[in-house]
């Protein structure tokens, strides 16, 4: 079992709003590897970023993406900084993933001061801007398909999603 799609991309992307309507769009179940996290632990991602720290959360975070590559087969989401792993990388390669593409102007806006989002509680916009640079070369490693979110709405990006993937 694979799932029908991976979303990825960096916060405020888009891929928990786009992946929900792709998923209804499909027919198929949604889940954002985030909410799962958050199950596991019983708290919020901020509260396991200040209780337990971020080495921690990414050791959940790559367990839980490769149990939902393995298990899951509607419409997976997986948080921004999942691509960051080299295992996880490697995992996603052998799946449909759709990068979500988003330059630092927009991302900032619909991030705005990171509520909920730890890594951007402190200087939003330059810990945006190295995310980006960082993590672009990681987005297109794994990506099958890309699809740029800059001023466009989520109800179109999910409909050009849903297009590459049912042709
Ligand atoms: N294409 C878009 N245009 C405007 N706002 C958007 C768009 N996509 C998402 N948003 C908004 O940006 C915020 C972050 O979206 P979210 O889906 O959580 O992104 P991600 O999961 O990639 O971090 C939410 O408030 C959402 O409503
Ligand atoms: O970029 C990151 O490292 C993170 C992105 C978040 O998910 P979104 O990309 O859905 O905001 C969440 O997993 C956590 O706050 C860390
Ligand atoms: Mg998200």
């Amino acid at each position: 079992m694979a799932p029908r799609a991976v979303l990825v991309g960096p916060p405020g992307a888009g891929k928990t709003t786009v992946g929900e309507t792709v998923a209804a769009a499909l027919g198929v179940g949604f889940a954002d590897t985030d909410s799962i996290i958050e199950v596991h632990a019983g708290k919020s991602i901020p509260d396991i970023f200040v209780e337990d720290g971020e080495p921690a959360f990414r050791a959940l975070e790559r367990a839980v993406v490769a149990e939902a590559l393995a298990s899951y087969d509607g419409v997976l989401s997986l948080g921004g900084g999942a691509i960051m792993d080299e295992s996880t990388r490697k995992l996603l390669l052998e799946h449909t993933v759709v990068f979500l593409s988003v330059e630092l102007a927009d991302a900032i806006k619909r991030v705005g001061l990171g509520a909920g989002r730890p890594l951007l509680a402190m200087n939003p916009r330059a810990t945006m801007k190295f995310l980006l640079d960082q993590r672009r070369p990681l987005y297109t490693e794994v990506a099958t398909h890309t699809v740029l979110t800059d001023g466009r709405e989520p109800a179109e990006i999910a409909t050009e999603v849903v297009t590459l993937l049912v042709g």
